[in-house]
């Protein structure tokens, strides 16, 4: 059954649990796994959500494990929820590098064979993942999503294209422009095909310059990330956000990389932020 959730394991954390589970999913057409920490207050009501998408290479459980997250969450009642970054399986199309197939989902429907089949992340992260998770879990439909790397460009593009579904949206060290740098031209060639008008639907850059909502948005960028003169350019949204007027928050952070070292050192300002909007 397409909603039958199977329990992998469950932890004890500040008082709260770390559950992850496995299921079938119809967007993908794979087993998935996500897990979500729920924090003490879900065991009295319901709880906001932070969807977290993670980055290249991960699987849902290096935010779990590196971020240290879960006490902050703990104290704002706050659910966090942990996708994969692909479908993934012996029957699941791969590639050779580490940004591009399994690990490396970019949140977007795969048009392009052999691709289509399964790599419908978008889907699966905006409305099937969602839907499940406020089908099981004692939480409410106040919705906030954050995420790192491809997954920051997937918050954003995510947040962006979807208005009303959520209250903020965070990102560190976000692939804010995709369809102007190596990793997404990369991606988007193979998922999407050579037809440069279908990237600009999961381009953040392009996406802020048509949004009708003005929702609140934190972006982190480590000043010493060797992704970011290639890959990231922040500079690329600092700008288009201006022209538009939009509330961008973007700091720099002197000395931070890539890593989730950065990641640590701030998330207790992003899970801060979107509690601030949540609860408003
Ligand atoms: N040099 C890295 C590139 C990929 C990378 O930096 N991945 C980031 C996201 S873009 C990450 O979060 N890696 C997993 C981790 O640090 O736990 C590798 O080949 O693994």
């Amino acid at each position: 059954m397409a909603d039958t959730l199977e329990l992998v394991s469950s932890t004890c954390t500040f008082g709260g649990w770390h559950k992850r589970y496995r299921h079938r999913s119809t967007a993908t057409g794979t087993t998935m796994t996500f897990a979500i920490y729920l924090p003490p207050q879900a065991q009295g009501g319901s709880v906001p959500v932070l969807y977290w998408l993670s980055g290249l290479t991960c699987t849902d459980e290096n935010f779990a494990t590196k971020a240290g997250a879960q006490r902050v969450a703990a104290e704002l009642g706050l659910a966090l929820v942990m996708p994969d970054t692909s479908p993934r399986g012996d029957g699941v199309a791969d590639a050779d590098g580490y940004d591009l197939g399994q690990g490396a989902g970019f949140y977007v429907n795969a048009t392009q064979a052999p691709w289509a089949a399964h790599y419908r992340m978008y889907d699966y992260v905006v409305d099937e993942l969602p839907a499940l998770v406020e089908a099981h879990f004692p939480v409410t439909q106040q919705r906030a999503i954050s995420g790192h790397s491809m997954g920051g460009h997937g918050a954003l593009m995510i947040a962006l294209r979807n208005p009303g579904r959520y209250r903020s949206v965070s990102a560190f060290a976000p692939i804010v422009n995709p369809s102007a740098v190596p990793w997404g031209q990369k991606a988007f060639a193979a998922y999407l095909g050579e037809d440069r008008s279908t990237w600009l639907s999961y381009d953040s850059c392009h996406q802020l310059e048509i949004a009708v909502e003005r929702l609140p948005m934190l972006v982190d960028q480590g000043e010493q990330d060797g992704f970011m003169p290639e890959q990231l350019q922040p500079d690329v949204l600092a700008r288009v956000a201006r022209q538009h007027d939009w509330p961008l928050t973007l700091r720099r952070q002197p000395g931070y990389d890539h890593s989730y070292y950065f990641i640590a050192s701030f998330i207790e300002d992003h899970l801060r932020f979107h509690a601030q909007h949540l609860a408003a």
